[in-house]
């Protein structure tokens, strides 16, 4: 791997300017008279790595499609390298690359004819490399190289989704659209993955991506914007998300204890009767402090906390909020 959670964020790894890449205001998108994505905004730097997560049917795809150009917005505008993705396609299209949830291959070219083919079509412009060794160089990163010779079709399905990103960054594009990359990658396929994009990312392309794996945006993303319903719920840096985020104290006492009296301790505690106990869940913007407080009162009456654990925000937690419906 070539990054490391700390050695990626924005804070070590200057984006390259401030310019911006991807611009929305007010987006929103239908299919026919259904609305899937609701007026959204969005500012995307040059050099970025920028995480689009979100629930089930939230819009992520309908909006990566729109900014890659293949669907007019709705209404609202939009701005890619300078341009309307949609109406300035043929002088926008060179300069990024594509990865899409799925891929239509010609099945029986060879992985390396794929390659050359996809090149000469996308009028693709590797940054002063010839497209031979990028194609080489592509094949080997991804452990493809042994595979050039065979037929597309004889590939595995996660041999195909490497090819698949192999075309789109072959071009060595200035802005990446990444939909679920990894999805049904092992963890070796997945890591050569993100080396490959985080060598581009670090050579100056921009990369937006989808992708239901949290850790991969905590690992690489500079900023990401959770979507649910169709808008973006929370958007920011890792830190800037996490730090809206409140630390949770929780455990279970028995049903018969008296477990009001928390409340007067200046904490907010929702309590959830089960048969025998009572589960605590108790947010907290001071971890340490309230963490205190449970552990005095349940000593001065002698209570047994079971279950008990103190946990710090973590972007799963965001999500599961985020994905019920809470406001963020
Ligand atoms: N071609 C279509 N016609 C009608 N509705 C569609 C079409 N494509 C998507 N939708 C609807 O638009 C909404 C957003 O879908 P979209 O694929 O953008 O979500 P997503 O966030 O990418 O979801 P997932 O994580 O499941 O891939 C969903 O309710 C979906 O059913």
């Amino acid at each position: 791997m070539t990054t490391t959670p700390s050695s990626q964020s924005t804070s070590t790894r200057a984006v390259e300017s401030d310019t911006i890449a991807v611009a929305a205001e007010g987006l929103r998108c239908s299919y026919g008279s259904y609305e899937a994505v609701h007026g959204i905004d969005l500012s995307i730097r040059n050099g970025e790595f920028f995480a689009l997560l979100g629930t089930n049917g939230a819009g992520k795809t309908t909006t990566m499609e729109t900014l890659e150009g293949h669907r007019p917005a709705s209404s609202g505008t939009v701005s890619v390298l300078g341009g309307d993705p949609y109406r300035d396609k043929a002088s926008i299209r060179p300069r990024i690359g594509i990865m899409l949830q799925e891929a239509g291959f010609a099945d029986d070219l060879t992985v390396e004819e794929t390659c050359r083919l996809w090149l000469r079509l996308s009028s693709a412009d590797p940054r002063g490399r010839g497209a031979a060794e990028v194609i080489a160089h592509g094949l080997d990163v991804l452990d493809l190289a042994g595979k050039a010779s065979t037929r597309v079709k004889m590939l595995s399905g996660g041999q195909r989704r490497r090819l698949d990103l192999l075309l789109a960054t072959a071009g060595e594009p200035d802005l990446l659209f990444l939909d679920e990359p990894t999805t049904g990658l092992d963890p070796e396929s997945r890591e050569r993955t993100w080396e490959l994009v985080s060598g581009l990312n670090d050579a100056g392309t921009t990369v937006v991506l989808t992708t239901h794996y949290l850790e991969e945006a905590e690992m690489y993303a500079d900023r990401l914007a959770i979507m649910h319903d169709g808008a973006i719920a929370v958007e920011g840096t890792l830190a800037d998300v996490l730090n809206r985020e409140p630390a949770v104290i929780a455990f279970e006492v028995d049903a018969a204890v008296d477990v009001l009296p928390l409340s007067a301790l200046g904490l907010a505690p929702a309590f959830t009767p089960t048969p025998s106990t009572t589960r605590v869940t108790l947010p907290t913007g001071d971890l340490q402090g309230d963490l205190w407080k449970v552990l005095s009162w349940a000593d001065t009456h002698r209570l047994h906390l079971d279950r008990l654990s103190a946990s710090e925000a973590s972007l799963a937690a965001v999500f599961r909020r985020v994905s019920v419906g809470a406001s963020a």
